[in-house]
């Protein structure tokens, strides 16, 4: 049973800090995802778990030993990368158990964990193959093999699908999802940069940006209740619609005014924000047409992309800079120019200070 632990984790590469001070807590058998944009720090942060970068700052836990100083082969991780880094000339048996044979475990030991990890991936008839001769699939499912043939207390993935075409990645997600059920206490942490990938298979998500962490929490909950701006426009897809909006009224309900609109929120805001600025966000998905023309602003439309399962609306709307986005369900038909008048749920719009945090958690 084993969790990782940080405290206050720094990473400095000669002067330039890209780790400012990680503080989280992972649990045995959680499986834990990093996400951010490119650079934010999510390999260097789970290299630094493995080992294989020196930690400049702070203190690494696994299980209940400090593993700062220990080498990546003594802490009981394995890894998986984005290359599968297979032997070319070994059979798919002789790359999973090659590390227990270095290890000199007795064969009928390497035989039986060999197996049962090529029953969980469902790699039996292809035990005997080169990996030549695999799917990148399956061959990615062979180094996850690798990977739990050695038992690690904790598995790191670092984006293990991205070298896959899309239904392949759709397949071995699967596997991986499958594969995290069949090992319950087997903690799990794992980089990507795919956000389905993310929601999918986390328990909890860490969102990274410019080596910090933004928020952690259930998929979930970071889809519904993000933190901050950041996280709002991060989670979902395409990204949260933020424009401009007043606060008429502050309480335990909130009154904003847009335009010459008035809404009543159900979410509570302090007393003294009466009167400020502040940004309303929401999700294209949560955004309807309002037949009447009464919706809460109007917009024009300007491109409309049809995807068959959803239409993508692009409409210009005044005093917001950006396009706003609605995600309509189905092929629905909108002329160029066209003015439509979009409507939300109270309960589905979120509003955020002038620092950009959310008002939920002042
Ligand atoms: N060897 C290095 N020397 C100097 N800077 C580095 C080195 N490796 C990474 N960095 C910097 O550290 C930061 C974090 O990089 P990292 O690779 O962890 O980001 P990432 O979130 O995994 O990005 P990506 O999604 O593009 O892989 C970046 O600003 C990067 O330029």
């Amino acid at each position: 049973m084993t969790g990782v632990l940080m405290k206050d984790i720094k990473k400095s590469y000669g002067m330039t800090e890209v780790i400012h001070g990680i503080d989280l807590e992972i649990k045995t058998g959680e499986f834990v995802v990093f996400v951010g944009p490119s650079g934010c720090g999510k390999s260097t942060l789970l290299r630094m778990i493995a080992g294989l970068e020196t930690i400049t700052g702070g203190d690494m836990y696994i299980g209940e030993e400090r593993v700062n100083d220990i080498p990546p082969s003594q802490r009981g991780i394995a890894m998986v990368f984005q290359s599968y880094a297979l032997y070319p000339h070994m059979s798919v048996y002789d790359n999973m158990a090659f590390g227990m044979k270095i290890a000199k475990a007795p064969k009928a030991e390497i035989e039986k964990r060999v197996q049962e990890a090529a029953e969980i991936l469902q790699l039996t008839p292809y035990l005997d193959r080169l990996p030549k001769a695999l799917s990148g699939g399956q061959r990615q499912r062979v180094a996850i093999g690798r990977a739990i043939v050695r038992d690690p207390k904790v598995f790191l993935f670092d984006e293990p699908l991205s070298n896959l075409d899309a239904a392949l990645r759709v397949a071995t997600r699967i596997e991986i999802a499958k594969l995290k059920e069949s090992m319950p206490d087997s903690t799990m942490i794992y980089v990507t940069h795919d956000q389905v990938e993310a929601m999918t298979l986390a328990d909890r998500i860490v969102v990274l940006s410019a080596g910090h962490i933004e928020q952690v929490g259930a998929p979930i909950e970071l889809y519904e209740k993000p933190a901050n701006l950041f996280v709002a426009q991060f989670i979902g897809s395409p990204a949260m619609n933020i424009q401009p909006a007043k606060i008429d009224k502050a309480g335990e309900k909130t009154t904003i005014r847009l335009g010459k609109t008035r809404a009543d929120l159900p979410i509570p805001s302090p007393a003294n924000m009466a009167g400020q600025e502040v940004r309303l966000g929401v999700r294209p998905e949560d955004l309807t047409i309002a037949s009447n023309g009464g919706g809460l602003f109007d917009g024009r439309v300007n491109i409309v992309e049809s995807l068959g399962e959803v239409t993508n609306v692009y409409l210009d709307v005044e005093n917001v800079p950006d396009p706003v986005i609605v995600k309509l369900p189905g092929v629905q038909r909108f002329g160029r120019g066209e003015t439509v008048s979009l409507a939300a749920e109270p309960a589905k719009l979120h509003l955020f200070n002038e620092a950009g945090r959310s008002l939920l958690y002042l």
